[in-house]
């Protein structure tokens, strides 16, 4: 498959962007794998629209920009107890409305802890905005060890795995926990146990041995990407060199473009930076995170999927006692908190104080409430083995 041609369109928006205003982990060095030309399954690479030209018009460029505004927004400001009968202002008015949506998972425990009896958790963890706080700089992002022991402690009793939007090795450096589950580059690059069918029907899935010699089974769907993946990146690094403040950073299978420390009257730059580069490339298509434009390949793979094939892995999909939950802050934890509400298979727990749509059922402010969350859990498990 051609993976770059010049008779490409330029860049996609992502879909979930705003219209208008309105385990094993494995440390960085991976087995060596070179996946196999593939032939992908109908369906599986996504077709989207394109539109041929290398200016990012005006029509897109607002698109973009909106998107880009509303891709990260600042906590909300508490004024006072907006849990309080007489909130003081519209915006504790709509926070509250969504709160009656989102409940806290938390203030719900109960309600959870009921649902979930006689059923095996199984925890799926987003990284970034979920168990640490979001900063400035991306390699700072560090979890801390009060979150790395509670989230040591939830994996003795459930099966657990990050998924992330960063490349597995990094979030495993981050997190440094041999006994989760990784996935990353936001479900494209999954290192599971072994499950003998799955390998079988699943083309770019390997057997290999993790760094403590175990077994286990590598999937990588977008493992033809690789080289273009790193061509985008030194071409993203070389247009965002003079714009102060952009970073690019390589996630393997997609790349991340932060416009976090750009001043605001230079996002349109960053923007048209990533559209000319991507125009050449049809096969790649741009999703916006937490003030981060992500280029990732445009197969049919994402978090949601993430979350199923790792059910699957477990030998944990399909079963009436098996309740996943899923805590995520992103637009791309969206996709997984769909999977498990559209077959009322389990909850989707947003994190994060500011009004949303959302697929999730619950909601947390911030990774010091996850942390409350992932004890109670514990808790809860503990007594019901009493
Ligand atoms: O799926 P995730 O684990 O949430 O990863 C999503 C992106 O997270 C990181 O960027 C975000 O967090 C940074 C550190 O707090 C912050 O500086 C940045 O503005 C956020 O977008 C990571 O750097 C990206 O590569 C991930 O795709």
């Amino acid at each position: 498959m051609d993976l770059k041609s010049n008779n490409a369109a330029p860049v996609l928006t992502d879909p979930a962007a705003p219209m208008n205003k309105s385990r094993l982990g494995m440390h960085s060095r991976l087995l060596p794998y070179s996946p196999p030309l593939t032939v992908f399954p109908p369906g599986f690479l996504l077709a989207i629209p394109r539109k041929k030209t290398g200016i990012l018009d005006e029509f897109r460029s607002s698109i973009w920009l909106d998107a880009m505004k509303s891709s990260s927004p600042p906590p909300k400001k508490i004024t006072k107890d907006v849990s309080n009968e007489y909130p003081s202002t519209d915006a504790d008015v709509a926070y509250n409305a969504w709160m009656a949506k989102y409940p806290s998972a938390i203030a719900s425990f109960e309600q959870i802890a009921n649902h979930a009896k006689g059923k095996r958790i199984a925890l799926f963890l987003d990284y970034d905005g979920t168990l640490s706080p979001i900063v400035d700089n991306p390699e700072c992002a560090f979890m801390s060890d009060a979150m790395r022991a509670n989230v040591k402690n939830a994996a003795k009793y459930f099966p657990t795995a990050i998924i992330s939007g960063r490349s597995r090795d990094k979030v495993y450096e981050f997190v440094r926990l041999t006994e989760l589950y990784y996935a990353g580059s936001h479900g494209m690059d999954i290192m599971g146990p072994v499950r003998e069918h799955i390998c079988n029907d699943m083309p770019n899935c390997i057997r290999s041995m993790d760094e403590q010699g175990k077994e286990v089974n590598l999937f990588q769907p977008a493992g033809e990407f690789l080289p273009v993946i790193d061509e985008v990146f030194r071409s993203l690094v070389q247009c965002t060199k003079d714009i102060i403040g952009a970073k690019v950073e390589n996630n393997k299978f997609c790349v991340s473009v932060h416009y976090r420390n750009v001043d605001e009257e230079s996002w349109t730059i960053v923007a048209q930076c990533v559209h000319d580069v991507l125009k050449d490339y049809p096969h790649l298509r741009l999703t916006h995170g937490r003030k981060v434009l992500e280029v990732r390949p445009v197969i049919n793979w994402d978090k949601g999927k993430a979350v199923t094939f790792l059910l699957e892995s477990l030998g944990l999909s399909h079963c009436d006692d098996v309740l996943p939950i899923y805590v995520g802050d992103d637009r791309t934890d969206e996709d997984a908190f769909k999977v498990l509400r559209e077959g009322n298979r389990g909850y989707g727990i947003l994190v994060g104080s500011a009004p949303k749509e959302s697929n999730a059922a619950y909601s947390l402010r911030d990774p010091l409430e996850v942390m409350e969350f992932l004890k109670s859990l514990v808790t809860m498990k503990k007594s019901s083995a009493l």
